[in-house]
């Protein structure tokens, strides 16, 4: 007799991308595998459906503890949409008594700041700290360790692309696109997410469009998980990269419109900052019977 361990879950998702999120604090997680447990979850036909897992746990250097693992499995440093729903979490959970409150990361401590209507979350913002740039850090293979990687050539079945490469604790890389309906997605995603050399740590694949000084069009391959309605660390890049290819100005609000909705990401030159504001939605509620 297989005795089943019903698992406490809630489902959220920061413009469409959507995890199945953990409350580790005030539950006890007895889980042999949490990276067999994403994977299980993430199934939409014999699991629940989702990008992945995230839990929410103790911290003893902040005031929450985020850990982030995609879909197939990997934990990641990083997730701006995780952020978001998980400071929902923690503030309508009480959780956390203030408004502005820390998360821990494997990507350093964030901070966030609800913006609360009626006892309820609408809007997130969270500092994003200071993007890295150098190539040994993003990391990208290749040339000298602390360069920048802006505009690199890169040549794919006979056709030359050039991108930039942006870590914001997780890896990305921005290809610039005239029409984002005809961004490569799916043969640079599949090709470059998890197993090109060139991307030692894999990376999330994105396309950018500008579209005027403080408007751009992004989509996204992420590493882990494929293709999703939005990325939030990915948003991040996409202006840093949309700056550092002179395409947009830093210190403005800079709206990036993703599949699922929209993010205001700001790069700003006093703190070297990144700011990141957005929706953070709760779904459901259940239980998931782990055999
Ligand atoms: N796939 C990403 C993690 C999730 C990031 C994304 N969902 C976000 O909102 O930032 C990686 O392996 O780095």
């Amino acid at each position: 007799m297989i005795l089943e361990q019903k698992i406490p879950f809630t489902k959220m998702h920061g413009l469409g991308n959507c995890y199945i999120y953990l409350d580790g604090i005030t539950n006890k997680l007895s889980v042999p595998s949490f990276p067999d447990l994403s994977m299980k979850v993430s199934d939409p036909y014999k699991g629940i459906g989702s990008d992945g897992l995230i839990l929410i746990l103790p911290s003893d250097q902040a005031d929450v503890k985020m850990r982030i693992f995609n879909k197939d499995g990997s934990e990641a440093m990083n997730c701006g949409n995780g952020l978001r729903c998980v400071a929902k979490y923690a503030y309508e959970h009480h959780l956390v008594q203030a408004e502005r409150f820390s998360i821990e990361t494997l990507s350093g401590n964030k901070q966030a700041q609800v913006h609360v209507k009626n006892g309820v979350v609408e809007q997130v913002t969270v500092d994003m700290g200071e993007p890295i740039l150098e190539r040994g850090l993003i990391p990208v293979a290749g040339g000298n360790e602390t360069e920048k990687v802006i505009r690199e050539k890169l040549i794919v079945d006979g056709v030359t692309y050039t991108f930039t490469g942006v870590s914001m604790g997780n890896p990305h890389a921005l290809f610039f696109v005239d029409h984002i309906d005809k961004a490569p997605i799916h043969k640079l995603g599949a090709k470059l997410a998890d197993t090109d050399p060139l991307f030692p740590n894999g990376v999330n694949v994105g396309f950018v469009q500008k579209l005027t000084d403080h408007e751009v069009n992004y989509r996204v391959w992420e590493r882990g998980s494929g293709i999703t309605q939005a990325c939030g660390t990915g948003a991040c890049a996409s202006v840093v990269a949309s700056i550092l290819e002179e395409k947009v100005v830093k210190d403005v609000p800079v709206t990036v419109h993703l599949e699922g909705g929209d993010l205001t990401i700001e790069w700003r030159s006093d703190t070297n900052h990144v700011l990141m504001t957005g929706d953070a939605e709760t779904i459901c509620e259940g239980f998931y019977l782990q055999q």
